[in-house]
């Protein structure tokens, strides 16, 4: 798999507080990769190094292959867009105004790509209306406009649905899924909504005392929440078996423990195993929520 960053021990002190602690991460190209972790557990501080806008203590990141050290770092930072804590915005000026001056800003030679980014981020209605005077979730949408003038192929987006009502939520939502699949940007999402992440991401990294303490797919993430029977029984060979038979999804856990996934006829079951001679120990429904999954990660100290 191709990474755009990638971390190798990462650990950022401030004085004496480790807020990034051997943190090893990987964003895959193409990706919407959740950057899950409660308050203070380290989410800002790794955007922070990640846009250069702090150094680490120890340790190393890549940014598309490049070391954060190398000189050349400069150059494929113009590849990333990024909105950090609060929007940088000016609140004296219109939405336009506000992205001729990061045009500006930036060196861009014309003005032409604004008109396609106001209206990409639903802003192209708003005329002379200034900053101040927009919702919360239109300076967001102003933010990651500002974000995406320099045409970046790596957005990193701070808690980007912190504060904002349902309409704004789905607004950014469909903004980000947008950008991810129309415009092949991989985006890098921070925050604790849990919720709100697993409609977007489709990679997760779960980071908890600046440790990241677990990265898997959504996909991977999914068949691990799904909902299932476990069963345990006197042999797992005869249930696998029988559940071949039966065209069940399944998945053995040990000698005597099994998951079996979708809709299942329990009598059926239960009787071709007595005829094998199998006895049921114990049969009851299993449901892994990914806020539970989050929980028993963060809360078990599992750390791989
Ligand atoms: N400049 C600083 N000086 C001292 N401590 C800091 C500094 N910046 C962050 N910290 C501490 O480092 C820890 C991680 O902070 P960080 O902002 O990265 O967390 P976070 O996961 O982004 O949380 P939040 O969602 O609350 O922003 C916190 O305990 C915070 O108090």
């Amino acid at each position: 798999m191709e990474y755009i960053f990638t971390t190798n021990a990462l650990e950022k002190t401030y004085k004496h507080f480790d807020a990034l602690n051997h943190l090893n991460m990987h964003v895959p190209k193409g990706s919407i990769y959740g950057f899950v972790g409660k308050n203070g557990a380290g989410k800002t501080t790794l955007i922070r190094l990640l846009c250069g806008l702090q150094k680490p203590t120890k340790g190393s990141f890549s940014l598309y292959g490049v070391a954060h050290d190398d000189a050349k770092i400069h150059d494929v930072r113009k590849r990333i867009g990024a909105v950090v804590e609060t929007p940088s915005i000016y609140l004296d000026m219109s939405a336009r105004d506000n992205l001729k001056e990061q045009y500006r800003i930036l060196g861009l030679p014309s003005d032409d790509g604004i008109n396609k980014l106001l209206h990409l981020v639903g802003l192209d209605q708003t005329e002379k209306k200034k900053a101040k005077n927009f919702s919360l979730g239109m300076r967001q949408r102003l933010g990651i406009a500002i974000a995406l003038a320099g045409n970046p192929d790596f957005l990193v987006l701070d808690e980007p649905v912190n504060g904002l009502d349902p309409e704004g939520i789905i607004e950014i939502r469909e903004l980000i899924l947008k950008l991810n699949k129309e415009y092949q940007i991989t985006i890098l999402i921070s925050s604790h909504i849990l919720d709100e992440l697993s409609r977007l991401a489709t990679h997760y990294g779960f980071i908890d005392h600046g440790m990241i303490v677990k990265e898997i797919s959504a996909k991977d993430l999914e068949a691990a929440c799904r909902k299932c029977v476990r069963i345990q029984v006197s042999d797992t060979a005869i249930l696998s078996r029988i559940l071949d038979d039966m065209r069940m999804d399944y998945k053995i856990l040990s000698t005597k423990e099994a998951d079996i996934y979708g809709k299942i006829n329990v009598t059926e079951l239960t009787l071709k195993l007595l005829e094998e001679g199998c006895i049921i120990d114990r049969i009851n429904e299993h449901d892994e929520s990914l806020e539970n999954y989050y929980i028993n990660l963060v809360g078990g100290g599992r750390h791989e």
